[in-house]
């Protein structure tokens, strides 16, 4: 088990009122920040042993280096009405992002526990309480579950997720930069924009009761957070290697990444039907 168990029973039938504690602070969490951060939530064997493999992946050459500019949906510029809309539209704004992604697909003969995890029944039961909603594995075989390794000049430009939530483990935090940054249930604010903000950071500045969390994360944690209802970004690393991994869910099941999402990604030019 990769899960600090002791300090996260996550199985209920184990330690029920364990159980419960947790899930209240952890709601109580979501309320009031907008996302839940569990420290130490992997054993320490665990992070050694997922960061040693990861990097020795990149070393082989695994994975996707994903260069590519995207605007905050991932969705295609003007594939919808907005299509219509003034160059500056969020929807026609291309930001750079840059980092490597070792998808599921990779990862799974090598990590045959995280792969339990991310369909354990305790564990999905145990976010989706935090979430307050039913939660169903990605069906999609790339984008369900992903390692993202950040290297100095890499980061993720603000975005709105594909999928609904999101899980995130630290294996490794940047030396410098590498932040984290969200700004809870900001979709329709983001929705609302004419022009995208060149300073998104002052944007929310003006905007009543938005703030922009930045929370400090270090290796071992994990959060969990609305990605699709939330825009976020990993600002540019100026020094050392940030390592995470992503473990995407669903309201329903069956959901698979866009093709936008495939291609920017995870260089999945023609994903499979
Ligand atoms: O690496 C992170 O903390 C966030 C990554 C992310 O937002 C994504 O992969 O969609
Ligand atoms: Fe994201």
């Amino acid at each position: 088990m990769i899960v600090n168990i002791e300090k996260y029973p996550i199985d209920t039938k184990k330690d029920a009122s364990g159980y419960e504690k947790l899930l209240q602070s952890s709601i109580s969490q979501l309320t009031v920040q907008g996302f839940v951060a569990l420290p130490d939530f992997l054993r320490p064997c665990a992070i050694d042993k997922l960061t040693s493999c990861i990097l020795d992946l990149e070393r082989r050459g695994v994975g996707f280096y994903s260069c590519d500019s995207h605007n905050v949906f991932l969705e295609e510029e003007g594939d919808s009405a907005s299509f219509q809309s003034p160059t500056n539209h969020p929807r026609n704004v291309l930001l750079n992002s840059s980092k490597l992604i070792i998808d599921a697909r990779h990862l799974a003969p090598h990590f045959v526990e995280l792969t339990d995890l991310y369909e354990s029944r305790e564990f999905i039961n145990f976010v989706g309480s935090i979430l307050g909603t039913e939660l169903h594995p990605s069906a999609d075989p790339h984008g369900r579950y992903y390692a993202n390794v950040f290297r100095p000049g890499d980061g993720l430009q603000w975005h709105l997720d594909r999928s609904e939530y999101s899980v995130s483990l630290i294996l490794r935090p940047a030396h410098v930069g590498g932040k984290f940054q969200f700004v809870p249930n900001s979709r329709r604010v983001v929705e609302g924009w004419d022009d995208m903000p060149s300073d998104v950071i002052h944007a929310f500045a003006h905007e009543a009761s938005m703030v922009v969390e930045e929370p400090d994360l270090v290796a071992g944690d994990m959060y969990i957070f609305r990605g699709r209802d939330s825009l976020h970004r990993v600002s540019e690393i100026a020094e050392g290697t940030r390592i995470n991994l992503i473990l995407t869910y669903n309201a329903d099941p069956g959901v698979r990444l866009n093709r936008y999402t495939l291609r920017k990604f995870f260089g999945v030019a023609d994903p499979t039907p």
